[in-house]
């Protein structure tokens, strides 16, 4: 008699008895927000129904995803404290899909520093809905001549004051390290969520400029990656927001290795989402086939002649 043929395990055994080093499907989103908050959060809600729809288990949203202001002043008047609307609004889309939700940038006001002036402040949902750990506060502020759409500059540090303190967070997908836009031109930062915090996955919500994108934006996300063996994930603003700002898009994620795994174009596709695996089993083969942690001798003045 033949015997019963035993029915495959839904899930790979080795993927349940450890789930954190197995196979995870995220989401990163590219939009073209305004100041139409409304408006923005009923695209961030679709992205979302889209992303579960997926399978997705995480959803990134771009910098600046509720709002992008025409002008500091309105950024600063618009402002609201993280228990406010906007994240609030997000957190119901986490609740209902049961899924994490990066918001990758919010207007936050800052009533107790004493400054007048807004963070700009990302806030990681977890499926519950809830803010998972500490919200992180952009360190760099983007003060640039010549990235408007008429040649015309930006200065955040005007309406923006800066943070002081790097986060990551542990999720059952992999530790995350947490920047925001300009952040990306400041590799030590990518370094400490690396090599301090224990990130295997570096997050990068922007609203890159046009002109800087063009030049610089996948150069430095690939950069990032490979110096630290992490996933990167860019969630982007695209297209034209008003007359004087306009963003490049190409929402990406990026392997450990450098190679981009899934990744949105603009203007073309414009507003959407892009699917991409992480597997934690290939951050670990890539880091064990080259061990960078163990190589790497910090160029600090204790260690080296700096001349
Ligand atoms: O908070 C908002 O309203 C939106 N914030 C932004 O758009 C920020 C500050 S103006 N943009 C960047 O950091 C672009 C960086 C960039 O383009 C580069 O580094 O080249």
């Amino acid at each position: 008699m033949a015997a019963p043929t035993p029915s495959p395990p839904a899930v790979a055994a080795d993927a349940r008895s450890n789930p954190t080093r197995g196979r995870t499907r995220v989401a990163v989103a590219q939009m073209c927000s305004t100041e139409d908050v409304e408006a923005n959060l009923s695209t961030c809600a679709e992205l979302a129904r889209r992303a579960a729809e997926l399978e997705c288990v995480a959803l990134f949203l771009p910098e600046a995803f509720a709002r992008i202001s025409r002008s500091g002043k309105a950024s600063i008047a618009t402002a609201e404290s993280l228990d406010g609307p906007i994240v609030r609004a997000c957190a119901a889309m986490a609740r209902e899909h049961g899924m994490w939700m990066s918001l990758g940038g919010v207007a936050e006001r800052d009533d107790a520093g004493g400054d007048a002036r807004r963070r700009n402040t990302h806030v990681l949902l977890t499926p519950l809905g809830t803010i998972h750990g500490e919200p992180y506060r952009k360190i760099h502020l983007f003060d640039a001549e010549g990235v408007g759409v008429g040649g015309g500059g930006l200065m955040e540090s005007e309406w923006t004051a800066p943070g002081r303190e790097l986060t990551s967070h542990a999720t059952d997908f992999g530790t995350v390290g947490v920047s925001v836009c300009y952040d990306v031109r400041f590799p030590d930062v990518y370094q400490a969520l690396r090599f301090e915090h224990g990130a295997d996955i570096l997050i990068v919500p922007s609203a890159f400029t046009k002109i800087t994108g063009r030049a610089h934006w996948e150069v430095l996300l690939r950069a990032r990656a490979i110096e630290t063996q992490c996933y990167v994930v860019a969630a982007a603003q695209c297209g034209r927001h008003s007359e004087t700002r306009e963003s490049y898009g190409h929402a990406m994620i990026i392997d450990p290795w450098g190679e981009i795994v899934a990744k949105l174009d603009d203007p073309e596709e414009g507003v959407g989402i892009a699917v991409g695996e992480i597997s934690l089993e290939y951050v670990d083969e890539v880091r064990r086939k080259m061990p960078i942690a163990s190589h790497r001798r910090p160029v600090r003045r204790e260690n080296f002649t700096l001349g």
